[in-house]
């Protein structure tokens, strides 16, 4: 069987209560394929999760951006796995650039987090990829495949992960990836994955694109064979997003 197309929207830290409200009330409008052609999470702050879960349609799904490393406990202003599953969130985001970099996330430590998370029972969208620094150097293989690396020596069962491959100059910058270039390295990526996991692990993962997806760009994109879906920011607030998730129809067509 396929991998079925994913498109996951991260809001990051952006909406009032007001604005959460019209986003879902314009995803709830839209006209998209299927389930069983599309899976579609997204991922509110914290504090509005309730909310969007109550007013959101049956097939759309949420996720946190973030949870703790471990049990919860006396970690101030931290959100532990335990808690997301008492309330029902059944995906987290871990491992996202804006973390690792401006909050000092080491891949040990969001490796743990993934282990952690996955044995609570969320599921997980495990974020790698590299900035421009490392790309310009030639490193972006080893950047990512360290970053891979960290969550297979802590996790054996992959099947409740989904990897984002989100380059970090793609982020936000308008600047998207050419469909080349994110083919290139999810192929790499399934490639390690296949020498390092499984076989069975590589052929099944989704491997999704992060980085300036939007409604322009996302078919080109989807197109590419070892392209599995989208993590999207900033147009995941806008109308658009249904768009995107449409793009799942150009695998449907492959
Ligand atoms: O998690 C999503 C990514 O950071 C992409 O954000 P963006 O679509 O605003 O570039």
């Amino acid at each position: 069987m396929g991998r079925k197309f994913f498109v996951g929207g991260n809001w990051k830290c952006n909406g009032t209560s007001e604005e959460v409200k019209k986003i879902v009330s314009t995803l709830n409008a839209g006209e998209v394929p299927s389930q069983d052609v599309v899976e579609v999470v997204v991922s509110p702050p914290f504090v509005f999760l309730q909310l969007v879960k109550s007013l959101l349609r049956p097939d759309f799904h949420v996720a946190a951006q973030n949870c703790w490393v471990k049990k919860g406990g006396a970690f101030t202003g931290e959100v532990s796995a335990e808690m997301l599953v008492n309330l029902g969130i059944p995906w987290v985001i871990l491992g996202h650039s804006e973390r690792r970099l401006i909050l000092g996330e080491s891949n040990e430590f969001v490796g743990d987090k993934v282990a952690y998370a996955l044995a609570q029972g969320l599921k997980v969208i495990a974020c790698v990829g590299e900035t421009l620094e490392q790309r310009e150097s030639g490193s972006t293989m080893d950047v990512v495949a360290a970053q891979t690396k960290a969550i297979a020596e802590r996790v054996s069962d992959w099947s409740n992960v989904v990897l984002a491959y989100e380059p970090v100059w793609a982020i936000g910058t308008g600047k998207v990836a050419t469909p080349a270039q994110a083919q290139e390295v999810h192929s790499e990526l399934r490639k390690w994955l296949q020498v390092n996991t499984s076989p069975e692990v590589a052929a099944t993962i989704r491997i999704i694109y992060g980085g300036s997806v939007s409604g322009a760009n996302c078919k080109e994109l989807a197109a590419k064979p070892d392209v599995d879906g989208f993590l999207v920011g900033g147009a995941s607030l806008k109308p658009e997003f249904i768009d995107i998730i449409k793009s799942a129809e150009v695998k449907k067509n492959a």
